[in-house]
């Protein structure tokens, strides 16, 4: 089965390339792993291009193994060129592509997710080896098969020239503070290309929150949405959801909503939905944090005094992910306080769901932004988002050496 490397030289901090000729090839080598072309991208959407070739070039019966040597938005990209690109030769039959991943990234949440760090390891030289040595050790028997968030854009309905975009993700769909910070981050990252820059972005986007309304859809086998009851320690059928009516009306204004799938974190150490590996999805689903203001008892009214307070507590709710995921059992006392103990509204609304949409407020620009796994897209006025968790087809899809 053909093995090729692909590397992306600007990533993270750039090191992608010494790291391959220095460890990745030798390691190879010294395994008789026999790489039959590495490759380093050019330009944004080049590793599509490349993956391509190598692709065309593999018999339909083989499948090809792609050392990727990259962060979340390179394997995002290669998805999406592959998924919209007509493949030569292979009469429609849909490719499975083995993958290793080497992270070369900022954030690399995939790989953090896949093989989570011992605090300071995440950036040791056979930290980074791992997936490599779990395909040299067994090349068929730890492939973790990838689920993908497919998002539709949507124009408004009397748009009717234009087509829906669709979006396939590995990692995160967001709105609102997430996105926001994705957004200015990407202007920080010649200053400064580690994760510090999330946190200043973070800092520079605090008081904002996101007019919109979100529906909520349920998990197909069960057909219904799941809330996380921080109680008992498990997923429970969300209040406003049952068979009969599943779906789940969510109002604004809103100043978190992230989706993940594969994933149970966006940094080695930022562990947004732990439940993702602490209570295992058993078919494609999205964990869904949301945080509302309005959910603090202490909070009424939009106003930049209220803004300025909720930041506070959204900091800290947020910090609780830093802690193992310890924000998911956050609720609110009667004077608005952050608490683990009593009985109050809960501060993050921890939902498993089989998609979403949200429908932003016309009039909030902001709200319009949409994050997939680090690429910043905006919804058009008037028109939506959906996004649905996908399971990939046997033999078909994107496999990880975990
Ligand atoms: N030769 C190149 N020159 C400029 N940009 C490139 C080149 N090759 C790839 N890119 C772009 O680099 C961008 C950053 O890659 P990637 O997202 O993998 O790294 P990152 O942002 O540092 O890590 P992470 O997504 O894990 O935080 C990608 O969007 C890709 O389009």
């Amino acid at each position: 089965m053909p093995v090729v490397g692909i590397y992306n030289p600007v990533c993270g901090d750039q090191t992608a390339k010494s790291f391959f000729e220095e460890h990745v090839l030798p390691l190879c080598k010294e395994t008789q792993v026999s790489v039959s072309g590495v490759l380093g991208t050019e330009r944004i959407n080049h590793v599509g291009e490349l993956v391509l070739e190598f692709l065309e070039k593999t018999p339909i019966d083989e499948v090809l193994t792609v050392i990727l040597g990259c962060g979340d938005g390179t394997l995002h990209e290669m998805i999406n060129y592959l998924s919209s690109t007509e493949i030569r030769g292979r009469a429609g039959v849909p490719p499975e592509i083995h993958l290793v991943i080497i992270p070369c990234g900022t954030a690399n949440a995939l790989y953090s997710s896949l093989f989570p760090p011992a605090p300071e390891s995440s950036s040791s030289t056979e930290y980074r080896l791992r997936s490599l040595r779990s395909y040299i050790v067994g090349q068929e028997s730890h492939l973790v098969p990838l689920t993908l968030a497919i998002t539709t854009l949507s124009s408004p309905p009397n748009a009717k020239l234009a087509r829906p975009k669709a979006v396939a993700s590995t990692v995160v769909v967001s709105t609102s503070l997430h996105a926001s910070i994705l957004y200015d981050s990407e202007r920080l990252r010649a200053e400064m290309p580690g994760i510090e820059r999330f946190k200043v972005a973070a800092q520079q986007n605090s008081t904002k929150w996101y007019n919109s309304s979100a529906k909520i859809l349920p998990v197909a086998s069960l057909g219904v949405v799941q809330l996380y009851d921080p109680d008992s320690k498990e997923f429970v059928s969300h209040p406003d959801s049952d068979e009969d009516d599943p779906f789940v009306d969510v109002y604004g204004p809103f100043a978190y909503f992230v989706a993940t799938v594969n994933v149970d974190r966006l940094e080695p150490a930022f562990r947004i939905t732990p439940l993702a590996k602490d209570i295992i999805p058993s078919e494609a689903t999205c964990d869904l944090v949301v945080v509302r203001p309005f959910s603090d008892p202490t909070v009424s009214m939009d106003t930049p005094e209220s803004r300025a307070a909720f930041a506070a507590k959204l900091w800290d709710i947020l910090k609780g992910a830093y802690e193992n995921g310890d924000h998911i059992n956050l609720r609110y006392d009667e004077e608005g306080n952050l608490t683990t103990a009593g009985d109050g509204p809960f501060a993050v609304e921890y939902i498993r769901c089989g998609g979403w949409e949200w429908i932003p407020d016309d009039i909030d620009d902001d709200a319009h932004r949409i994050c997939f796994d680090g690429a910043i897209y905006t919804i058009e006025k008037g028109g939506r988002a959906v996004c649905v968790a996908a399971t990939p087809q046997v033999h078909a899809g994107f496999m990880v050496h975990a």
